[in-house]
């Protein structure tokens, strides 16, 4: 059902490497990203809703779901981290960092669940006009998985316009770097959740991670963020 066989797994690990992204082009088609989008009016499906502006997160607003995840958000969540599971443990190992992480994502969750971070953090984020998200970290307790990924559920220029996905990096003792990823309908982006490693002169260091949304000028913009950790 995800078709993860038709991506360069080869190049997103170079750019994961290089810069600590990387864009699977159309991973979700655009009848797979309308249904996603509209799963959002669906009330039961959640868990919980945040309206960002009341915990100065930014505006606009999103929900967790709820288990069961819907069928399309728990293949890719499934599908995506044996992909990455490799680049998650090289990344650890480079950085200097315990945890190593098992090739199928139930190992994982089973890790996640055993130590109270038990709660579905797979989300949609919805924004309309003036909306934005500032720079932020998705962490949910001990157990972090470093990468993660978001697909843009709905069309750039036709959709809405502004709302550009941002990441910015900060290097120890260094000021911040800013990337703008440029993302059309169904592409997802794979991302450092909160570090990656560098390396440089001297060795490998670690770096510090962040994104979030530019300003939505007009119209509205759905995004599917998938986190492969649970929440405590
Ligand atoms: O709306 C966006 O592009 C940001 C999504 C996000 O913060 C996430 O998936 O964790
Ligand atoms: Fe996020």
């Amino acid at each position: 059902m995800i078709p993860t066989d038709d991506h360069d797994w080869a190049r997103a690990a170079d750019d994961l490497d290089e810069r600590g992204w990387t864009v699977l082009p159309k991973l979700l088609d655009p009848e797979q990203c309308a249904a996603t989008a509209a799963l959002y009016d669906h009330e039961t499906a959640f868990r919980k809703q945040v309206v960002m502006a009341r915990h100065g997160y930014g505006r606009g607003e999103y929900r967790y779901f709820a288990y069961p995840l819907p069928r399309l958000v728990a293949g890719l969540r499934s599908a995506l981290y044996p992909r990455l599971a490799p680049v998650a443990n090289r990344w650890h190992e480079r950085m200097g960092f315990d945890a190593r992480f098992p090739e199928e994502h139930g190992d994982f969750l089973d890790r996640c669940h055993a130590a109270g971070q038990g709660r579905p953090t797979p989300l949609i984020l919805r924004y309309g006009p003036g909306d934005y998200n500032c720079l932020h970290q998705d962490l949910y307790g001990e157990h972090v998985f470093p990468l993660q990924a978001a697909v843009l559920l709905s069309s750039p220029g036709e959709d809405f316009t502004g709302g550009e996905f941002v990441l910015t990096e900060q290097r120890p003792r260094m000021q911040s770097r800013a990337e703008v990823v440029p993302l059309g309908q169904g592409d997802a982006v794979v991302f450092a959740v909160a570090h990656r490693p560098r390396a440089g002169s001297r060795g490998d260091h670690r770096v510090n991670m962040r994104h979030g949304v530019a300003t939505i000028r007009a119209g509205r913009r759905h995004m599917l963020g998938i986190i492969f950790h649970d929440a405590a």
